[in-house]
């Protein structure tokens, strides 16, 4: 039933106004799939590589379509992303792209549930999957590689982890969000929004932690219930001859450490991601033995949601967190993987979206099928919004 019948591709818009790739895929009894790939701005240096939509459209057509029409069944992950993976025939999917394989790989998995009349989440989850939520982690105030002229560190991140359910955590961000915005105007200081929708002050990322932590604790206040927040440094942006750039200052790798672990212990941080340099697996091995008992330390650029480097990380205990990004790795299959490794020694796998996105919703439902904790996926704005909407809908049981 769920042989797959036809793979379309073409070029749609993303949120920042480029091209990327989208995918339908039909199944023999109906079946249908669709979904788009996301697309990165501060891109770790190991991920799969992501070709220009039309290269990687011409290339799949090419390579992956012939492997997968009338071959293979969309009810089979794992089958559809080994074909994927044979028809490119690289490690990091630089043949079809990287941008082409996962959105194939996420339409076929839409299509397989749609066969089966499951929810994504459940159908690449299981039954038992649905009755937990991952709490998300609302981008804020944030510049770096998504906004010029604005913090150093590139999201400050909303984490209302005492949410009763997950809608009111979404609008506990929401209201965060807003609340940020009276206080930059009560500051004076003017803000555009970044790529995600956070706010882009020109402020100083000692002045961003001040207005978070006021933020985070008015609607705390006003709602009642806990609400933490945490960090992306995206620290491999600003390393550059062995040194961490803060506009004209510098830190070494030490005083980076020292810097991430007092900000952990004066905001109560409860999530920092990227503190360091992709390469520095040593200098995340020691925060981690620093302060791993009371934050994650997750790793984004530095594991690239790849086995391999997470395996590296795990035999040096080089982060307690794992970033998960279907697109950074290139099929569903791959990222699962990752996920089930990051479990198994005890990690946590924390789902997100990229800088560029589209209306797609597939990470929800990767969030609730590997019951993670967290998702960061935004706080407003069209792209973001969709899939906090569906996390609204998939717990309400009406997707
Ligand atoms: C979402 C992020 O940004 P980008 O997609 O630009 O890598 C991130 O760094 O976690
Ligand atoms: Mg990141």
């Amino acid at each position: 039933m769920t042989r797959i019948t036809s793979v379309s591709l073409r070029r749609v818009l993303d949120s920042r106004g480029n091209p990327t790739v989208e995918a339908d895929v039909l199944t023999e009894s109906g079946g249908f799939g669709r979904a788009a790939a996301p697309s990165g701005a501060s891109t770790g240096e190991y991920e799969a590589i992501e070709l220009p939509p039309t290269e990687a459209i011409a290339a799949a057509r090419r390579h992956a379509v012939p492997r997968l029409v009338d071959e293979v069944y969309a009810g089979d992950q794992r089958e559809v992303d080994a074909a994927l993976r044979a028809a490119d025939g690289t490690e990091n999917f630089s043949e079809i792209g990287a941008n082409s394989a996962v959105a194939i790989s996420m339409a076929a998995a839409k299509a397989g549930a749609d066969v089966l009349g499951a929810p994504l989440y459940q159908h690449l989850g299981g039954a038992f999957r649905g009755d937990n939520f991952p709490t998300p982690l609302g981008n804020v105030i944030g510049g770096g590689e998504h906004a010029k002229e604005a913090t150093n560190i590139q999201e400050f991140l909303a984490a209302p982890v005492g949410a009763p359910s997950v809608s009111e955590a979404v609008f506990a961000n929401a209201k965060v969000h807003a609340r940020a915005s009276e206080i930059l105007d009560e500051r004076g200081v003017p803000a555009a929004k970044g790529d995600e929708g956070a706010w882009a002050p020109a402020v100083s990322d000692a002045e961003a932690f001040e207005i978070m932590e006021e933020a985070v604790s008015d609607v705390e206040d006003e709602l009642g219930f806990e609400i933490r927040f945490g960090l992306d440094i995206a620290a491999s942006e600003m390393f550059e001859d062995g040194v961490y750039h803060y506009g004209d200052e510098t830190k070494t790798t030490d005083e980076q450490i020292d810097y991430v672990a007092e900000m952990v212990d004066e905001y109560d941080l409860v999530y920092v991601e990227d503190p360091l340099d992709e390469n520095d697996y040593e200098g995340f091995a020691e925060l981690t033995d620093r302060v791993g008992d009371r934050t994650l330390i997750c790793g984004d650029d530095l594991f690239v949601t790849n086995v391999d480097r997470l395996q590296e990380g795990i035999d040096v205990g080089a982060a307690n967190s794992i970033l998960i990004k279907p697109n950074q790795i290139g099929t569903l299959s791959d990222a699962f993987d990752a996920v089930e490794l990051a479990s198994r020694n005890g990690m946590d796998a924390v789902i997100s979206h990229r800088s560029g996105e589209t209306e797609d919703t597939t990470i929800a439902h990767l969030a609730v099928a590997t019951d993670a904790p967290f998702i960061k996926t935004g706080t407003v704005q069209g792209e973001r919004t969709a899939k906090l909407n569906e996390l609204i809908r998939i717990a309400d049981d009406a997707v």
